[in-house]
């Protein structure tokens, strides 16, 4: 940390329950010169990764589809949500993590993947660094059904959709979820899959 403006950082936890919430009370330099006090709340559930994959033969590619609570208390009138595979690092480095993750999650056993960019994806409240990929799956790579790990809970639908009508799902609403919303524009814009 090298920001001479943010001294004297105290942190408090106030949930640990399964990922932990904190309260960060710090010093801060204004422009004037001038100290003043502020607290803020991040919410530290570890980093994460998340993956395209696509097939660039058949002009699809391959999202999930599962139940996020968060979204259904705001808004999301069933709750379910379309999106690219991703999951926690939980220790792993980015690469090793959405390897395993794509296996767990969609059953595809891919070797390789590149990594496109990275994004704190709520600065505000969340420490959150996402890691980004793409990846060409093919069908001889299914070496299961996926729909996520058993002891995790995770009831994950795997869907092979055409390129384009994944794009217009993003103008309808139906997806409506950050990366994957990313990770599509990034294909488009880059033509991964071709014209
Ligand atoms: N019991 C319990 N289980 C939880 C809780 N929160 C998460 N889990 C379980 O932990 C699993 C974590 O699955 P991952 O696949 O590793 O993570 P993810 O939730 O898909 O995270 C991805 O999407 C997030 C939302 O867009 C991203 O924030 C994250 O970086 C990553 O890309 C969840 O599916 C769920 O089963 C909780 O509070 N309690
Ligand atoms: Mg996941």
């Amino acid at each position: 940390m090298k920001n001479n403006r943010i001294k004297n950082i105290e942190k408090k936890v106030l949930s640990d329950n399964w990922y932990i919430l904190n309260k960060y009370t710090y010093e801060y330099q204004k422009d004037d010169g001038s100290w003043e006090t502020q607290q803020r709340e991040a919410y530290d559930r570890g980093n994460g990764a998340a993956i395209l994959l696509y097939n660039k033969k058949k002009g699809t590619i391959v999202l999930t589809k599962q139940f996020r609570m968060p979204t259904y208390v705001n808004g999301n009138e069933d709750g379910m949500m379309v999106e690219v595979c991703a999951g926690l690092l939980d220790g792993l480095n980015p690469e090793e993590c959405i390897k395993k993750e794509v296996e767990e999650e969609t059953g595809y056993q891919i070797d390789r993947v590149r990594k496109v960019f990275e994004s704190y994806m709520s600065p505000g409240s969340v420490t959150e660094i996402l890691y980004f990929f793409v990846g060409e799956y093919k069908e001889k790579m299914r070496v299961n059904e996926g729909g996520g790990a058993e002891d995790e809970t995770e009831n994950i639908e795997v869907l092979e959709l055409d390129f384009e009508s994944a794009m217009g799902m993003i103008a309808s609403g139906e997806i409506r979820d950050a990366k994957s919303i990313m990770l599509l524009q990034y294909a488009k814009i880059h033509q991964l899959l071709g014209q």
